[in-house]
């Protein structure tokens, strides 16, 4: 009977693998024609031994054979895998501009499936490998032109060198193993990704003539990091090249902060009177949805961040009337009562901690023992790799100039400047180390935004630029800006507000801070006066001019509307200085009254 049913074996087998079945059916007939035999013989126990043997042999030949053919087909799984995690890597390089940025990407991800951000996009929910997968996909399909996943690539090659790897001393070391572990990567909307854009975008300013100036702009201006000297940089490459401004509405000198940002704070949105805005950069609460109606598709994002450390001494000194330090009579003291002080839901606190992470848009209330710090700073700072193609760092403030340069693909002349919004001397108060710890401790959150932005700086100075050009711009840079004080300062140099002749040169006085300015040099012609007195006119001086250049009815319409409501406030109004000084103070009022407003007009 086991004979029987062997021809029924050998066909299934045969079914399995064609050319083993042809050898088994053959070996079946031999084996017949031996029992045949081996039954009429006298030595019949012989032949059924020789009989077992055949089939013995025959059997392992094909296990032998169906394990090698289960192992090509694992191969063959093997393949796909390997190829895609080529892709992947070959996608990260592509994507990135250094590791950091490749890790950040991947942050990102982490950010996008996180509710309580105000990044809100179509993926939110998925898996991170579902997403993966399908960008691996996406960036074949479109090396290949194919929409199957059929090309293989060879899996013995290895990935592309990642730029710029080298881990930063400074990083705290549970960062960079929270780091490790959500080491995922991937972008979940059409958009290209910032940091791969701007490799892109630097490469081509190197190489080939499609590196065109940008002038869609959007300036994330931050507080106490230089982003008036940015700003002063902006204003005038808008004004020279007469591109438009999304100015604050009603006159106002910023884009309704502390609020977050709507689209509706820019003059001219609502009125669809502007057809198109070149350049954003008045300060804001950060909203990217919000930013992004206004603003179009091919905007290039950039911010500038500073040593919290640094940062929170000079903004002690300048918001030393907020609640929260108004009663400290030291930054020490504010420090070592911190959570006594500081009512988050205070109006204007929010100066007083993580004043980073509050300006681009995120919750700047957490304490450095937290159990979700890192959590925090990771999302947060995925968030801002998304949304922005280059953070700069006030302490390397030429570098950046020059980083800038060539992602905007600007000339050297458009970067130059002069430092503006900075305090005399004396008023700067030298830090002990203790105070240093302690400010990194009370905003945690911001300090560890900024280590990561400053190692990934250094990271775009290395891969796009490269050390040696870097030095070589940064001193052309200096020499320029050294023949244009030369040229343009009667003293050479900053002076106390005292000293400042003209009042529309002089810049806004707040706090315990003294702000300097500039004196023009008499003896220069019209022309070099124009292109002088730009570079020193203050912030809220130079918004008002652009306001009026743009909506010259509107600008009419507020001085006479201000004439009207405060008769006696006008000869302050004749220098102009008084009314932009307190700007700043009545804008929130103005803001509340303006919501109020529109609020009621809506119920009614
Ligand atoms: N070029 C350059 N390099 C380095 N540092 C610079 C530069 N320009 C301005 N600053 C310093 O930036 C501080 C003012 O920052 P902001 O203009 O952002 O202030 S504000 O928020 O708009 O009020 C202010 O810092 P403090 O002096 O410490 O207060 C300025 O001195």
């Amino acid at each position: 009977m086991a004979l029987s049913s062997l021809p029924v074996l050998l066909s299934s087998l045969s079914g399995h693998i064609p050319v083993l079945g042809t050898f088994l059916g053959l070996l079946f007939f031999c084996v017949v024609w031996c029992v045949r035999r081996g039954l009429c013989s006298r030595h019949h126990s012989l032949w059924i031994l020789l009989i077992l043997f055949v089939i013995c042999i025959a059997v392992q030949t094909f296990v032998a054979s169906q394990a090698r053919s289960d192992k090509l087909t694992e191969l063959t799984h093997l393949r796909i895998t390997v190829n895609k995690h080529h892709l992947f890597t070959l996608w990260k390089s592509l994507h990135s501009t250094s590791s950091l940025a490749v890790q950040q990407d991947g942050r990102s991800l982490q950010t996008e499936r996180t509710s309580d951000l105000h990044h809100h996009n179509g993926e939110y929910g998925k898996r991170s490998d579902d997403i993966l997968l399908r960008h691996v996909d996406k960036i074949f399909n479109i090396a290949t032109g194919s929409q199957t996943e059929t090309i293989k690539v060879s899996p013995g090659k290895r990935p592309l060198a990642k730029l710029g790897n080298e881990p930063n001393p400074e990083l705290p070391r549970s960062l960079v193993l929270h780091r490790a572990r959500k080491g995922l990567t991937g972008r979940t909307d059409n958009l290209p990704c910032p940091s791969s854009f701007l490799k892109a975008h630097i490469n081509s300013a190197h190489t080939s003539s499609t590196c065109h100036p940008k002038s869609h702009i959007v300036f994330l201006k931050t507080h106490k990091t230089a982003s008036s000297t940015i700003l002063n940089i902006l204003y005038r490459y808008g004004e020279s090249k007469n591109l438009t401004f999304a100015l604050p509405l009603n006159k106002q000198s910023q884009l309704f902060y502390p609020f977050s940002f709507e689209s509706r704070f820019v003059e001219g949105v609502s009125s669809r009177t502007v057809r198109e805005f070149h350049i954003m950069c008045n300060h804001m609460r950060f909203n990217k949805p919000e930013v992004a109606k206004v603003m179009p598709e091919n905007t290039f994002y950039f911010s500038i961040l500073r040593n919290p450390v640094n940062m929170m001494e000079s903004i002690f000194m300048y918001y030393k009337s907020i609640p929260a330090f108004s009663n400290a009579h030291n930054l020490d003291e504010f420090l070592d009562n911190g959570w006594k002080n500081y009512n988050s839901s205070v109006s204007n606190n929010h100066y007083a901690h993580n004043i980073l992470a509050f300006d681009f848009g995120f919750d700047n209330n957490i304490a450095a023992d937290a159990e979700d710090i890192e959590e925090r700073a990771s999302m947060a700072i995925a968030a801002i790799e998304r949304d922005f193609h280059l953070i700069l760092i006030t302490e390397y403030f030429d570098e950046s100039m020059i980083l800038l340069k060539h992602a905007l693909c600007w000339a050297l002349e458009d970067v130059v400047s002069f430092k503006l919004n900075s305090r005399r001397q004396p008023t700067h108060h030298p830090l002990l180390a203790n105070t240093a710890e302690k400010i990194k401790r009370w905003n945690a959150l911001d300090w560890r935004i900024y280590l990561h932005f400053n190692t990934s700086f250094w990271h775009k100075v290395n891969s796009l630029v490269g050390q040696e050009q870097m030095k070589r711009e940064v001193s052309q840079l200096r020499e320029l800006q050294a023949k244009l004080a030369n040229t343009c300062l009667k003293d050479g140099g900053a002076v106390d507000p005292s000293q400042i002749k003209d009042a529309r040169l002089k810049p806004f006085q707040y706090g315990s801070a003294v702000i300097q300015g500039y004196n023009l040099n008499p003896h220069i012609d019209r022309q070099t006066k124009t292109k002088c007195q730009r570079l020193i006119t203050p912030e809220l001086q130079y918004t008002e001019h652009l306001y009026t250049q743009q909506f010259p009815e509107l600008a009419a319409k507020h001085i006479q509307a201000m004439r009207n409501a405060a008769p006696q406030r006008q000869h302050s109004e004749r220098t102009g200085i008084r009314r932009m000084a307190s700007a700043r103070e009545v804008h929130h009022r103005q803001f509340r009254r303006h919501t109020f407003s529109n609020l009621n007009q809506k119920a009614s």
